[in-house]
């Protein structure tokens, strides 16, 4: 039978998107509740409920330090945030819609970059 041949992704500019892509989550307007790490002792609960906290200040670290393997590991967390979103707040709320809006962006701009 046909040797099977893995068809290789070109990785060369996943650096380069996924720096863009944090840079336009964290311009926009309803990026707020996510620039920074929940801060457990202000927010009752939250410790508790969220097992993997994750926001973008600390995506920029773990990009910065070299820390996400590919593109898809940078994704997990960007997902993770709004994943957290949704398990912690009501979708009628300030942060519920505000995550529903910033995944609606990202799952927008990432294929638009990557297709
Ligand atoms: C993403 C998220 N999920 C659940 C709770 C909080 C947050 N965000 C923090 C920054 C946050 C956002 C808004 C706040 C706040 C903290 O502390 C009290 C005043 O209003």
């Amino acid at each position: 039978c046909a040797k099977k041949v893995k068809l290789a992704k070109d990785d060369t500019n996943d650096l380069a998107t996924c720096r863009v892509l944090l840079a336009e989550l964290e311009g926009h307007q309803d990026a707020w509740p996510f620039l920074s790490p929940v801060n457990h002792k202000a927010v009752p609960g939250y410790r508790k409920v969220i097992k993997k906290p994750m926001d973008f200040s600390t995506i920029r670290e773990k990009l910065a330090n070299n820390r996400y393997l590919n593109l898809e590991t940078f994704i997990i967390d960007v997902n993770l945030v709004f994943d957290n979103c949704e398990k912690f707040n009501e979708d009628n709320s300030e942060i519920g819609r505000a995550g529903h809006n910033m995944r609606r962006f990202f799952d927008k701009r990432w294929t638009e970059l990557l297709r």
